[in-house]
């Protein structure tokens, strides 16, 4: 096996230490070991084939599972096993491998609603990661109702304050994007590359300090694909972020990434630079089988 050389640290200050984590699903070690640290302002590419373990990272990063082992840090603050509610309020956001727009919402709505998400409390944040039978507008209008909470608030001018400056900021954040000419249409009539950078204005409207992208160039053609390139390179500068992207799409990964850790059966095979993770017979064996090396 080839040597994995360390990463040799920039002495910036690190977003997110990951410690040596494990996850297993019964008999099943989905990651094994895994770590990676992030700085601040960085890009780094997640890369390795189906089944590899990618998901279940960022699934473990966000909450949605708890290590079996190890421990993850976030700006110093241990965040191994925290809600994922309290996780997206500390600075982490996603996207998804699908597409998950609120459907029956238009696009300002979409953002709108993450807009929301800064000012909801405990209970109303609970229910939207819970409520799976509710969609859309519906959902919208349900935590509206909710009288354990709106009533409180609603007519209130500090609310009015609220809600209008999470409009301004909507609406703000849509020019920032490059979508506030389709702020009214509904979000599921945009082609299928604006739809994924709706998907991403969403996450960036919690205002996250490190983005968790879920191959955004799935289903896109190569046109789609370029401009989303753009697109990364511009949020990254103008939000003040670090990403960490799973991507399948060779050519996004070596045009956007500064760095890559290569997963293979939930192990690490591989560390470095783009160039020469391309030539690393580990990462090629991983990808093309043992015939190619
Ligand atoms: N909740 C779960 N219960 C049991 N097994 C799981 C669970 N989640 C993931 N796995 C398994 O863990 C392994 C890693 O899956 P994961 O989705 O993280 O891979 P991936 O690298 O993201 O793959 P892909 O590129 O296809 O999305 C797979 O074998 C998968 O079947």
């Amino acid at each position: 096996m080839a040597a994995i050389l360390p990463f040799i640290s920039s002495g910036q200050e690190s977003v997110i230490n990951i410690n040596h984590i494990t996850m297993k699903f019964g008999g099943l070690t989905a990651v094994d070991n895994f770590y990676l640290d992030i700085k601040k302002g960085e890009l780094v590419g997640l890369i390795g084939p189906n089944g590899a373990g990618k998901t279940t990272i960022f699934n473990m990063i966000t909450g949605v599972y708890t290590p079996t082992i190890g421990e993850i840090y976030f700006e110093d603050v241990n965040i191994t096993g925290l809600p994922a509610n309290t996780i997206t309020k500390l600075g982490i956001a996603r996207t998804f491998q699908n597409i998950r727009l609120f459907h029956s919402m238009t696009v300002f709505e979409n953002v709108l609603i993450a807009e929301t998400t800064k000012f909801l409390d405990y209970k109303t944040k609970t229910l939207m990661a819970t409520t799976n039978s509710l969609k859309g507008k519906d959902l919208f209008v349900k935590i509206q109702r909710q009288n354990w909470f709106w009533p409180a608030v609603l007519g209130t001018s500090k609310y009015k304050k609220e809600l209008k400056k999470m409009k301004e900021d909507t609406m703000l954040l849509l020019e920032r994007v490059g979508l506030a000419e389709y702020a009214n249409y509904p979000a599921t009539s945009l082609p299928y590359g604006k739809q994924r950078k709706l998907e991403i204005a969403r996450a960036l409207a919690t205002a996250p300090k490190l983005l968790l992208l879920d191959e955004p160039a799935a289903g896109m053609n190569p046109q789609e694909s370029i401009e989303l390139m753009d697109f990364i390179n511009q949020i990254l500068n103008d939000f003040d972020l670090s990403i960490l992207l799973i991507e399948h799409d060779m050519k996004v990964v070596m045009g956007v990434c500064q760095r890559l850790t290569v997963l293979d059966y939930g192990k690490i095979i591989a560390q470095g630079l783009p160039d020469e993770i391309k030539h690393n017979p580990e990462v090629i064996k991983a990808y093309l089988g043992d015939d190619a090396v």
